[in-house]
């Protein structure tokens, strides 16, 4: 876990940042870098690869207030009752999550809250979101209400490094802490920290490995998440 990454600035030189370690950004929010090994994270992008054709590609989501995120964005498994921010398919209560990803997150939850914990005793996972982050996408500080139970979120980022920036439970001002999440860094919120506002400034173009196979760089971000009924 204890290993220092190197980080590498688009034609600069290589910049060496000092060891990171798990965190425990605020109770309940936990920073786990370097979770995934680079054989994991290749095969992960594979399979998402996969996961993202046809009526599930990615794309740039329009929100409920009209805007287009500039993110693109698609969901896997148990949808929300209401077809997703302009998902074309229907959702589809039966849809099984693919059981590598119930199994990361079931992984994630126990590496980030201990195996014996009672989160990963009790974690069943039906939904995961797929986001992918060009140049110049970037996520606005929002709270993650759509699923209603207080099961964390488990949230796994692949690619160009970006800046992870964890708020509060009451506002989407500061205080918070901005994260650097790297390619197979693991991040879990819950508990206390379940309902704060999140959002992700930008990405660090370029600053991922070119043999993960993100043809056009960027970053992949798997956010795993159990949904419960609403009643
Ligand atoms: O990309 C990330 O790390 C966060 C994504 C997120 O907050 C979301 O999809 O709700
Ligand atoms: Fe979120």
């Amino acid at each position: 876990m204890r290993r220092p990454t190197r980080l590498q600035g688009p034609g600069g030189p290589v910049l060496f940042t000092p060891e990171r370690e798990t965190v425990e950004v605020a109770p309940g929010a936990v920073h786990v870098p370097g979770w995934l090994s680079p054989e994991e994270q290749l095969n992960l992008v594979r399979r998402c690869r996969g996961w993202v054709q046809g009526s599930r590609s990615l794309q740039n989501r329009t929100l409920p207030g009209g805007g287009v995120m500039s993110v693109k964005s698609t969901v896997l498994g148990r949808t929300w009752a209401e077809p997703w921010h302009g998902q074309d398919h229907e959702a589809d209560a039966s849809d099984p999550l693919p059981g590598d990803l119930l199994e990361l997150g079931q992984r994630g939850v126990a590496s980030a809250y201990g195996q014996d914990s009672p989160e990963a005793a009790s974690f069943m996972p039906t939904t995961a979101l797929i986001n992918f982050y060009d140049a110049h996408a970037h996520m606005g500080m929002h709270q993650d209400l759509d699923e209603t139970g207080p099961d964390p979120i488990v949230s796994v980022s692949l690619g160009d490094t970006c800046v992870f920036r964890f708020g509060n439970s009451e506002h989407r001002g500061p205080p918070y802490h901005d994260v650097e999440l790297h390619s197979g860094d693991l991040f879990v919120f819950g508990r206390s920290s379940r309902w704060a506002f999140h959002g992700v400034p930008g990405v660090q173009t370029g600053s991922g490995d070119p043999g993960l196979g993100l043809r056009h760089g960027g970053r992949l971000n798997i956010t795993v998440r159990s949904l419960r009924d609403r009643n």
